[in-house]
């Protein structure tokens, strides 16, 4: 694989829209869903997931804790779900969000980017917390691979905003200041749409976070946030402005509670009004 993921990312975009379906195969979801809470039920919930969305979405985001839950055999259970995905044109953001120092993010960057690890994804989500810098041997295995990485910039949760809305001693907040590390990555081997992104959710006043929008038209954002937490698509535009092209609107819970026989047509319905709102 050799073409950068955000090269991989716009074209899927112009073939198949902006939305990210989220595979969070939460108890409850299991149990509407008719199946068990168990790392097969987690499998089925995910391979339906996979099917619904290949051709009407441009990518899925498994949340590894699902699969996690159920220790070898949910790991098991989500490879059989990227493998599905792999045999379609979904790219895949594997939802880990890692974040360690340097030699260990090393590691994590083998486990989820590695050509021959059965865990690979097309991007992974990280923390940054214990520096950008920590996370540069992360970012480089994704680069190596045609793959990419996204950065908790302004998560969507409320509890986050005042870490992240905190002054660094260089003038800027936490938040702004991992986006101006991304923007700088980006700026040193990318044209078009990076292969680095950030994690922006859908509820938060990007404003207060020191965050300006008009520098990341060419950046990548997966911002979640729809649905469920509150976000509606038709704030997509106020909120990312000129950034709107960037945006992979993600939503987990309030598609997938259209349960099996529902999920394929909610998936359209979403995919269709997220462009709308963007058109
Ligand atoms: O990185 C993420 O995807 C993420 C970041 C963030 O700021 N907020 C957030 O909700 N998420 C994830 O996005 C999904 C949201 O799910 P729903 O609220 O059900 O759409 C979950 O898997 C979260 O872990």
């Amino acid at each position: 694989m050799t073409e950068a993921f955000g090269a991989r990312l716009q074209a899927a975009f112009d073939a198949h829209g902006q939305l990210c379906v989220g595979i969070d195969p939460h108890p409850y979801l299991l149990g509407e869903w008719g199946l068990p809470a168990t790392a097969g039920g987690a499998r089925d919930l995910g391979l339906r997931v996979v099917e619904a969305a290949a051709g009407s979405a441009s990518v899925v985001k498994p949340q590894v804790a699902f699969y996690e839950r159920y220790g070898s055999a949910g790991f098991a259970a989500l490879e059989d779900v990227l493998e599905a995905a792999r045999e379609t044109d979904l790219l895949v953001v594997g939802d880990a969000k890692r974040g360690d120092i340097g030699s260990t993010m090393d590691a994590y960057g083998d486990a989820w980017f590695a050509d021959d690890s059965p865990l690979r994804v097309d991007a992974a989500t990280a923390a940054a917390y214990q520096g950008v810098g920590a996370d540069a041997g992360f970012i480089a295995r994704a680069r190596a691979t045609g793959r990419g990485v996204f950065l908790l910039a302004a998560t969507s949760n409320p509890e986050a905003r005042p870490t992240q809305t905190a002054i660094l001693a260089t003038g800027s907040t936490v938040a702004a200041g991992i986006v101006d590390d991304v923007l700088a990555d980006n700026a040193s081997s990318d044209q078009g749409l990076g292969s680095t992104g950030v994690v922006l959710g859908a509820t938060v006043a990007l404003s207060d976070y020191g965050i300006d929008v008009a520098s990341l038209v060419s950046t990548p954002i997966l911002a979640p946030g729809f649905g469920a937490q509150g976000a509606r698509y038709s704030d997509i535009r106020d909120l990312f402005g000129p950034a709107s092209g960037s945006v992979l609107v993600s939503v987990s819970r309030s598609i997938l509670e259209a349960g099996p026989s529902g999920v394929a047509e909610a998936v359209r319905r979403a995919s269709g009004e997220v462009a709308e709102c963007l058109a």
